[in-house]
């Protein structure tokens, strides 16, 4: 019986190794996709490109075609702009697509490659995503966590009534709002607004250095000869800001740890940290504190820039629109009358606001080229082999701003969103990426901005600093900030005193 077992095992091994064979052969007889005319030695096509890379990238798109094989220096890279390619790379290609590429970054700010965003696909990615999805992510936790939402929008009205009589940065007050969200769901802790705020703008800043340290278009990550000259300053800096960011999160891990020095007993565990925390009791080994800082650190640094940055553009486009900012009061009022403010429960009944949202990420998508995945296995992509190791840049800026896929797309006009056509063809607009890698805070990314949004139009007039529109180009950096900083003024709407005695 035994004899006849293996000798079964080891024809169906055999199968599947004759079969994978012929199948790998069949693949690698197909050609790649086209290229860019010269590949330069040892640079590749680096020397094209120019910043902002997603605009460069669509220019060579367009002339070269949406599926095309280039080169960073050594790196061979597939860049797909075609929502059809993409829907190739995340549904049957899916898997093997789901690898990041082993940056600099990944290996000294992601603890060499072990926290969510940077992991290789495998079992530890896969379970910091199943912590993730039921601990921070899932319908109930969110809703767990509701109030702090709703508490940290109430303030956010009340001190912009407080300082509205001048213009406002609301750069700093959005992303100042966002982090506080992400920081009491995190650690219980509140930084802008209390007595803390020195605490937190010093973690603004490692957030801030992260993404920066972080961009795809390092050259030492492209070329390995590069590491040996350029890359030691860069090095230098990230591992100056993992020590700092490491000593901020150790201090925050340390305080739940004990209080007093007495561990807090029957205590309900309810912040991330203390969930983690509990993990760790019962497998300490795996939950070390590395990994708890690195899985921390990288919610607040994919959450806090690409949630405060959307909020900004809406508000941008919106003093550029102003009678978009009209219709979506007008929706608000009618909902809910003149005694109740905004709540993220409204939101099914607010589809202009979503359709904002919508909009805005469509214009500027905080991530334009996705974050960068690459392929473990050989595969087919629009019919051309793409060998083991390419990496997949996905260029959704391109394809937001298409206008075979869109009509008129350099416009704004949330009203596109109003017809289900739009939303249905998930592949065209994709601002959270699709597929197993795509964004775990989705959920909680379209709760904060719809509900500040929402609040933002609900409560106030608006109004531009001077005649002259606000100026819509984008800066430099991995999230796309605006050049300039939005400040804008506003002025409670007759209505708000009302809402604000009812409902603070
Ligand atoms: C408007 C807000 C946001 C946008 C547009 C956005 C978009 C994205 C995109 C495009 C990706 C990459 C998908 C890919 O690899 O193809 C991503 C990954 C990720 N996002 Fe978001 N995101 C947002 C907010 C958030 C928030 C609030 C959190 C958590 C607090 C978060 C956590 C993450 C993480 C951890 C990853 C890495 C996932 C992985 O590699 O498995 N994001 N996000």
């Amino acid at each position: 019986m035994e004899y006849l077992l293996v000798t079964f095992a080891l024809l169906v091994a055999s199968f599947i190794f004759i079969f994978s064979s012929y199948f790998r052969r069949k693949i690698s007889n197909l050609s790649l996709p086209p290229t860019v005319f010269p590949t330069l030695p040892v640079i590749g096509h680096l020397h094209l490109l120019k910043k902002p890379l997603y605009r460069t990238l669509t220019t060579i798109s367009a002339k070269h075609g949406q599926i095309l094989l280039i080169r960073f220096g050594s790196r061979r890279v597939l860049l797909v702009s075609s929502p059809t390619a993409a829907e190739e790379c995340f549904t049957k290609n899916d898997v093997i697509f789901a690898n990041r590429p082993r940056f600099l970054a990944g290996k000294i700010l992601g603890d060499n490659y072990t926290s969510i965003g940077w992991a290789p696909y495998g079992d530890h990615w896969r379970n910091l995503r199943r912590i993730s999805s039921i601990e921070i992510f899932s319908p109930h936790r969110l809703n767990e966590f509701h109030d702090i939402r709703a508490d940290e929008g109430r303030l956010l009205i009340r001190k912009l009534i407080s300082e509205c009589s001048s213009p406002v940065n609301f750069k700093s007050v959005l992303q100042e709002m966002t982090l506080n969200v992400l920081m009491r769901m995190i650690s219980g802790k509140r930084y802008f607004g209390g007595d803390m705020k020195e605490e937190g703008k010093q973690f603004q800043e490692i957030i801030k250095e992260a993404v920066l340290l972080s961009d795809t278009s390092n050259l030492g990550d492209h070329m390995p000869l590069m590491r040996w000259f350029g890359m030691k300053e860069l090095e230098r800096k990230m591992i100056i800001l993992q020590k700092k960011r490491d000593a901020f999160l150790q201090g925050l891990i340390e305080q739940h740890r004990t209080v007093d020095g007495i561990e807090p007993k029957n205590k309900k565990k309810n912040t991330m940290i203390e969930v983690l925390l509990q993990l760790q009791k019962t497998d300490p080994d795996y939950y070390t504190d590395e990994v708890i800082r690195s899985f921390v650190l990288n919610l607040l640094s994919a959450g806090t820039d690409t949630s405060g940055t959307t909020m900004e553009w809406a508000l941008s486009l919106l003093l550029n629109h102003p009678h978009v900012i009209k219709k979506a009061q007008k929706e608000i009022d009618s909902h809910l009358g003149k005694s109740r403010l905004v709540d993220e429960s409204d939101m099914s009944s607010l589809p202009y606001i979503r359709c904002i949202v919508n909009e805005t990420l469509r214009m500027y998508p905080p991530l334009p080229l996705l974050v960068p995945h690459e392929s473990s296995d050989d595969c087919v992509v629009g019919g051309y082999h793409i060998p083991r190791g390419t990496m997949l840049l996905v260029n959704q800026w391109g394809m937001h701003h298409d206008p075979d896929l869109w009509n008129d797309p350099e416009r704004f006009q949330p009203e596109r969103f109003e017809s289900l056509e739009s939303t249905k063809d998930g592949f065209r607009f994709m601002p959270f990426g699709s597929g197993r890698r795509s964004c775990p805070g989705e959920g909680l990314a379209l709760r904060m901005v719809g509900l500040t949004l929402g609040l933002l139009i609900q409560c106030f007039d608006w109004e531009r600093i001077s005649e002259e529109m606000v100026d819509m180009r984008e800066g430099p950096g991995l999230t796309m900030p605006k050049v300039q900083p939005l400040v804008a003024k506003c002025r409670p709407r007759p209505i708000t005193h009302n809402l604000i005695a009812l409902n603070m």
